[in-house]
């Protein structure tokens, strides 16, 4: 075949794949980044320019493509298709499939009557994210990122439940805006979601220094955008959202219902998108199951790449608490490790939890960590089951009861020492022991910024370490409140 015929075939098995309706929409424009090389002893050669879609192409497209190839005359003596790495290949955008031009054409109509921006045309070139280079990071704007130091992939741990998502992270990180764009991460509270969206934020700036990055969760968006209009700065806003390289946009089904932010959110997203900047999204469940979104939302979600995390299986929660153990620098035997991963399985701050509360325990009464001390520190800590769930509300009645204070004394603004340490207590356990995220956990103590969450729970984390009473505390709390479920 020549390769113009070669180009030909290809071109009619992708638009076979395209029509194909057990073929994921989200999958349909990883065609478009695989060029065809040549057929040889009835193999077509394809070569893409990263890993990760040649893994997608030779699993999950592999079915469809292989029908698509006999049902395409023109590939008569295909038998086969081999996908080859080349990480020098550049691949021209413009030559899409059908369906990624319908979506293209879609995003410029759809945006056009929302936005008071006309949008940018598409690209016809692959563009770097740094087309308009801007000056190097300052403090200032490393601040502005609002990246979590902790959160880097060198300290995530792959398993078979996240591997799809941390490769489809790892190859956002390298080629921003190239390959898939949104990345749309989900999955259950407390599996890594945040940490994987830092961890993006991280390895691109490593890799591109001068890429401007923001991570939000969704509540912070919907506060900046409430005080952007309650103080007339709506332009600051969107030039704060709209200038960014790689927004990463933490737990979005936050903005359920919240209609003029998702507004906000669906300009900003179609901006971005438009001008060739990366977004990636986290979320508690698919986009499909989101509720009280607008429907060309949640499409416009499904445009990339949609990848969840599952809960982990036990070997990847022994090798998440050893790594955890070897960073705190803390001497754990592996039986003593299986032992708690055993016990915690269904997330992973829950387990890294437990790990903190075990090495507080050992190092208050100056033990080693052995089986009997992590026995009597587990006893208390019964593993709820799903239905089982711990509501905030039973965390600051406890925590109430116990210090003999007032709900309201934990809701309120006093600063007595007693207080202050009760709340900072009851915002620690809300942390640990139920899927609220920090602001949302800083709403419900009377509408108190994340960051006063974020400080509480450290502090309580610390002082569980140092102070025995503190230790005790935590301790009795939480059993009460898993006593009274
Ligand atoms: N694979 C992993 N390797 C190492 N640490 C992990 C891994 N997965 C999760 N963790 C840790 O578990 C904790 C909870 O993870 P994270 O906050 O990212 O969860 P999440 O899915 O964003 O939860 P939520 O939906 O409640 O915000 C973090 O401390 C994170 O570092």
């Amino acid at each position: 075949m020549t390769e113009d015929e070669v180009q030909g075939v290809w071109a009619q098995i992708t638009r076979a794949v395209a029509d194909d309706p057990m073929v994921a929409r989200s999958l349909i424009g990883q065609l478009g980044l695989a060029v065809p090389r040549g057929v040889g002893a009835g193999s077509l050669y394809l070569a893409v320019q990263y890993d990760f879609t040649q893994r997608l192409l030779d699993h999950e497209l592999r079915p469809a493509i292989m029908s698509a190839i006999a049902k395409t005359p023109d590939a008569t003596g295909i038998e086969n298709f081999i996908v080859l790495v080349d990480p020098t290949l550049q691949v021209d955008h413009s030559v899409g499939t059908a369906e990624q031009e319908t979506e293209a054409d879609q995003s410029v109509d759809a945006s056009a009557s929302f936005d008071e921006q006309p949008p940018a045309a598409a690209p016809a070139e692959p563009v770097r994210p740094l087309h308009e280079p801007s000056p190097r990071h300052g403090r200032r704007e490393i601040e502005d990122s609002r990246l979590n130091e902790k959160y880097r992939f060198d300290t995530f741990v792959i398993g078979q439940s996240n591997r799809f998502a941390h490769a489809a992270s790892v190859a956002v990180a390298e080629a921003p805006a190239r390959a898939y764009n949104p990345l749309f991460i989900y999955g259950d509270s407390g599996l890594g979601k945040t940490h994987l969206l830092h961890a993006i934020g991280h390895y691109t700036r490593e890799l591109f220094p001068d890429v401007r990055v923001r991570y939000v969760s969704s509540e912070d968006f919907t506060n900046d955008f409430i005080n952007s209009i309650a103080n007339n700065e709506g332009a600051a806003f969107h030039q704060r959202y709209r200038s960014v390289d790689l927004l990463l946009v933490d737990d979005i089904q936050f903005l359920e219902g919240k209609a003029e932010t998702q507004e906000a959110f669906f300009h900003t997203f179609n901006t971005l998108h438009d001008h060739n900047k990366q977004v990636v999204i986290t979320s508690d469940v698919q986009p499909k199951q989101l509720r009280g979104f607008e429907e060309r939302m949640l499409s416009r979600f499904e445009w990339g790449l949609l990848t969840d995390i599952q809960v982990p299986d036990l070997e990847t929660r022994i090798a998440i608490l050893r790594k955890k153990a070897q960073r705190e620098q803390l001497v754990i035997e592996d039986e003593i490790l299986e032992f708690i991963a055993t016990k915690f399985s269904s997330n992973i701050r829950e387990l890294e939890g437990t790990l903190i509360r075990v090495t507080a325990f050992a190092s208050l009464n100056q033990q080693r960590i052995d089986m009997s001390l992590v026995q009597t520190v587990l006893k208390d800590l019964i593993s709820l089951d799903d239905d089982n769930e711990v509501q905030p509300s039973d965390i600051i009645n406890r925590t109430a009861d116990y210090f003999d204070l007032s709900v309201d004394d934990l809701y309120g603004q006093s600063r007595a020492q007693q207080i202050a340490l009760a709340r900072q207590i009851a915002m620690y356990l809300c942390r640990e022991l139920t899927p609220l995220s920090l602001p949302k956990i800083g709403q419900l103590f009377g509408g108190r910024d994340h960051t006063t969450v974020m400080y509480a729970h450290k502090k309580i984390a610390q002082l569980l370490k140092e102070r025995r009473a503190v230790y005790n505390q935590v301790m009795e709390i939480t059993a009460r409140v898993k006593q009274a479920r």
